[in-house]
């Protein structure tokens, strides 16, 4: 691991040394606080933020908003809603912003956001009222996205949670992996003739989505649809017109995207007509409303009082002080099963970087390991690790304050779980308590003895709690706002570009190139002997 000598901050120095020095708990914090947990909160919109179960306090809190102003993100923050060309790599701006929050945006984007928008709505509203015809006049009832990455995990994310929000007329599914099995899986019980098909691709090159698309056709071909009826099958989201127009789509059924919006910001572009078709075009506005309050706050509020910042300058102070290195988040909203997967690609995609903006190497580590599931579940499961293992990981505890279900009682052990879980970390189980508690369920001073230091959690494991004060479009868009905008400013804190990925490429070229040796068996003789022999295996 790289341990951070220096950075150039002022304040860098100060910080490390309150870090080095910290020697109080977690506990000892609330016990010499009782104000603590009304200092360390913060609300916005629909979000309320408890970070006062951290191993913070006010000095270290003003240091990092030092360093955080030495490192220039407020003037950061301006500029990625000017539209600065802030991915600099790729000479592009990023301005996933634009597409929900106009007001603080450049108005020269505002009439192609606004036209693209005012062509979701045309076609949500054209399948949804049966307008849109399949092949023997059917009208719509399945639509099914197939995209990848950006193009899926987004979407899918937002129109799982909000299952309660859906329109009865249509049922969307997700198609993504080149797996063919996930394409067979989704449309064996579908009836082509009513089935229309999504091809989300902003540079319309990706692999897994051109196949799934190329066997989607064949499928409808198969099953009766005459060539010439095909176009009403599909429509696409690209920003490469000519590659979507070559493929047979309609150029009237291409919805467009834009090179300043990235993959992993777009579900608020024609990248989220999923979620437009599955809840309604009022609810996809909605989630945008939801982003636009955290876009408003997070331009605005100072840096101390700012969501977005506070959540990224933790983990900024956990990973360049106290060497954490991973990152649980966890929902307790059964409906959020899927916001792991998809931070995933937000967090770890934008900020799994070796280099700087410069291309120097970076001194300090860059992105956490993001993973997690929805709670109780993970308690049956990982949470052994979190309350007892040896690595040190931070945990986004989130829930709803609304139930998600009729279910009154299941809720009430839901929260109590979520909150039990924070607690649990924070207060652990001393020897002594173990001991206490054995001998009371009857086992004699040996077996007390013997087994106590394996009962022992040592607690003082810091956590985060977001609370929602329901799972609807509004507070959904909020959230997701609010991870995005962490983001970013962990990219400025590390001084690198969260918006470009030339990590996942080599991959792609190597699949590419192994491919025609597993259709022929033919291995190129420079490969390493492991690589061939897995072909051999394949191909005998
Ligand atoms: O929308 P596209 O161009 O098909 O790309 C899909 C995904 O592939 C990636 O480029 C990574 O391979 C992601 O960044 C992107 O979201």
């Amino acid at each position: 691991m790289n341990t951070p000598e220096s950075y150039d901050y002022p304040s860098w120095e100060p910080l490390k040394k309150h870090a080095n020095d910290w020697s109080t708990s977690l506990a000892n914090l609330f016990n010499q606080d009782p104000e603590r947990s009304n200092r360390y909160t913060l609300s916005v919109g629909d979000l309320y933020l408890d970070y006062s179960k951290n191993h913070i306090d006010d000095k270290a809190l003003t240091l990092l908003n030092s360093v955080a102003q030495e490192a220039g993100l407020p003037e950061a923050i301006k500029a990625l809603f000017r539209g600065d060309i802030v991915n600099n790599t790729e000479h592009r701006p990023a301005l996933h912003t634009a597409l929900r929050s106009p007001k603080l945006s450049p108005s020269d984007k505002q009439d192609c956001v606004n036209k693209a928008q005012e062509q979701v709505a045309t076609v949500v509203e054209k399948v949804h009222n049966g307008r849109w015809k399949g092949f023997n006049g059917k009208r719509i009832t399945h639509v099914v996205n197939i995209g990848i990455g950006g193009s899926d995990l987004g979407p899918r994310m937002v129109v799982n949670a909000l299952k309660d929000y859906q329109v009865d007329s249509i049922e969307v599914l997700f198609v993504a992996n080149i797996d063919g099995s996930d394409l067979c899986d989704q449309i064996e019980h579908l009836n082509p003739e009513s089935t229309l098909f999504i091809v989300a691709s902003k540079s319309f090159s990706t692999l897994e989505t051109k196949e799934n698309a190329l066997a989607a056709r064949q499928w409808l071909l198969a099953n009766g649809c005459p060539v010439e009826q095909l176009h009403c099958h599909f429509i696409a989201v690209s920003s490469n017109i000519e590659a979507a127009v070559e493929f047979g789509i309609a150029e009237d059924h291409i919805l467009p995207m834009w090179d300043w919006v990235g993959g992993r910001y777009s579900l608020w572009s024609a990248i989220g007509i999923p979620i437009a078709m599955a809840l309604g075009v009022d609810n996809f506005k909605a989630l945008l409303a939801g982003a636009e309050v955290m876009d408003e706050h997070f331009h605005c509020a100072d840096l101390a009082d700012n969501m977005p910042a506070t959540l990224a300058l933790l983990t900024f102070w956990y990973s360049s002080n106290w060497g954490y290195e991973s990152q649980a988040i966890l929902p307790y909203v059964q409906r959020l099963h899927r916001l792991p997967a998809y931070l995933q690609q937000l967090d770890m995609e934008s900020l799994g970087k070796r280099v700087d903006r410069n291309g120097n190497d970076l001194t300090d580590n860059s992105g956490l390991i993001l993973w997690g599931t929805e709670g109780t579940n993970g308690q049956h499961s990982f949470h052994q690790l979190l309350h007892q293992g040896t690595r040190k990981v931070l945990v986004d505890f989130i829930a709803s304050i609304k139930p998600t279900s009729e279910l009154e009682t299941h809720h009430h052990y839901l929260m109590a779980n979520c909150i039990g879980q924070s607690q649990a970390l924070l207060e652990g189980k001393s020897l002594a308590q173990a001991k206490k508690e054995l001998l009371e369920a009857g086992y004699d001073q040996k077996a007390t003895d013997d087994i106590a230091p394996h009962k022992v959690i040592p607690g003082n494991r810091p956590s985060n709690t977001i609370l929602m004060n329901e799972l609807s479009p509004h507070s959904l868009g909020s959230l997701i706002a609010l991870y995005e905008h962490k983001v970013y400013c962990l990219g400025v804190l590390w001084n690198l570009n969260p918006f470009d990925q030339w990590g996942v490429e080599l991959g792609k070229q190597l699949g590419l190139k192994i491919y025609p040796a597993i259709t022929s068996g033919d291995c190129d003789s420079g490969w390493d002997s492991s690589t061939k022999n897995l072909i051999r295996k394949l191909t005998s």
